[in-house]
C-alpha cells in the first residue's frame, strides 16, 4: 500500500496455481480444491481517492476487456462494505481477463484493502468475502498458500520463494465454469501431504513436478491452443516446469535463472507475437 495525498494504492498481484487438485465437488456444484498458490510481482493496480460519490475508472494494456459498471469485481468490494460512501476508484488492468491468474479476484482483494482504509472500516467478514468469487480470500494475502475447501480454507506458507517465472496466455478467454464442467472425474488424489521446504528450490520443484491441475485436460479441451503454450514453454533452454494456471487458458513455467527465463521470453515473442508473455517472480510480501 502506498498513500499520496489522501489517495491509497494497492497492488493487485497476479496468482498462480502452481498446483490445483479437485478432490471433491459439494452439492451446490462447487468444487473441492487442493491448490497450492503463490502471487507474482507482476499485477493489476487498484488506486482510490476520496470523494462524494462511488466511481470506477479503469485504464491499462487489458482495460477494453471490462466495464466500469456495478458487476465489475471492484464495484461489487466496494459495495460488499454495506455502507454507501463516496470514493473514486482506478484499476489499471495489466492481466489478461478471464484467463487463470485471479485478475479480478486480485482486483476485488485490493480495492477491499484500499477501501479499508480510505473509510476506516473493518474488511468484511470471511463469508461476504468467500460471495465475490471462491479465489477473493486466497488473494487477500499475497504470501505462498496452499488453499483447501472451494477457495475458503486458507493455510499461509510464508514468503514465496524467488522464482524466474515466465507467464504465457494465447489471448483466448476460457470460462472457469465451463472448465470446470468438462473434468472427467470430480475426485481425485489430493497433494502428497508432505512438501520440502520451498527455499530448497530444487527439491521443491521436483516436488511441484509430481503435483498437477486436474483442470488442465479440460482447458485443453476447451482451448487446444493451450497444448502449444505448454509445448513452448516445456521446450524452453532452463525451463524446469510447465503448466497452466486455474482453469487456463495462462501457462507459466518456472525457469532455472533469470537469464534463461529472458531468453525464453524473447524467443517465443518473435515465434507468437499475439501470445502475452511476461517474464516475473513472487510478489514482495
Ligand atoms: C479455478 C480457480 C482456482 O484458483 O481460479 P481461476 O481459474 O478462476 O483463476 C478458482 O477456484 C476460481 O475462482 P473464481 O474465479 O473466483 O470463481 P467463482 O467466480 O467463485 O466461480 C466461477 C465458477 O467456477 C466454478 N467453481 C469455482 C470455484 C470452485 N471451487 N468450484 C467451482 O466449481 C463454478 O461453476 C462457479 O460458478
Ligand atoms: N476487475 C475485474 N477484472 C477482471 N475480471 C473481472 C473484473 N470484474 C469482473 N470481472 C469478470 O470476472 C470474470 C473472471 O475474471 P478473472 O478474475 O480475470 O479471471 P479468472 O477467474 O480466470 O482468473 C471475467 O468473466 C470478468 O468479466
Amino acid at each position: 500500500m502506498t498513500t499520496t495525498k489522501g489517495a491509497f494504492c494497492e497492488p493487485a498481484p497476479a496468482k498462480v496455481n502452481l498446483t490445483l487438485h479437485v478432490t471433491g465437488q459439494r452439492a451446490d456444484g462447487y468444487h473441492l480444491l487442493d491448490s497450492l498458490v503463490m502471487f507474482t510481482a507482476l499485477g493489476d493496480v487498484v488506486t482510490v481517492a476520496a470523494a462524494e460519490r462511488l466511481t470506477l475508472t479503469i485504464d491499462g494494456p487489458f482495460s477494453a476487456g471490462l466495464t466500469a459498471d456495478n458487476d465489475n469485481l471492484v464495484m461489487r468490494a466496494a459495495r460488499s462494505f454495506g455502507v454507501t460512501n463516496g470514493a473514486a476508484i482506478t484499476l489499471t488492468k495489466n492481466l489478461p481477463v478471464a484467463s487463470g491468474i485471479g485478475g479480478g479476484s486480485a482486483d476485488a482483494a485490493a480495492a477491499l484493502r484500499a477501501l479499508s482504509r480510505l473509510w476506516g472500516l473493518p474488511i468484511p467478514d470471511s463469508a461476504t468475502i468467500l460471495k465475490l468469487g471462491a479465489d477473493v480470500p486466497v488473494c487477500m494475502t499475497s504470501e505462498l498458500s496452499r488453499m483447501h475447501g472451494i477457495g475458503d480454507r486458507i493455510d499461509t506458507l510464508g514468503p514465496a520463494p524467488m522464482l524466474d517465472i515466465l507467464l504465457v496466455n494465447p489471448n483466448v478467454a476460457v470460462s472457469t465454469a465451463q472448465v470446470f464442467g468438462g473434468l472427467a472425474s470430480k475426485s481425485n488424489a489430493p497433494m502428497a501431504a508432505d512438501m520440502p521446504d520451498p527455499r530448497d528450490r530444487d527439491d521443491w520443484v521436483t516436488w511441484l513436478l509430481a503435483q498437477r491441475n486436474d483442470l488442465e485436460t479440460p482447458a485443453r479441451i476447451a482451448a487446444p491452443t493451450i497444448d502449444d503454450v505448454l509445448g513452448s514453454l516445456s521446450a524452453q533452454v532452463g525451463s524446469t516446469l510447465a503448466r497452466m494456471s486455474g482453469s487456463g487458458a495462462t501457462c507459466f513455467a518456472l525457469f532455472k535463472d533469470g537469464t534463461s527465463r529472458d531468453a525464453a521470453a524473447a524467443t517465443l515473442r518473435l515465434s507468437h507475437p499475439t501470445w502475452w508473455i511476461a517474464e516475473t517472480g513472487a510478489a514482495p510480501t
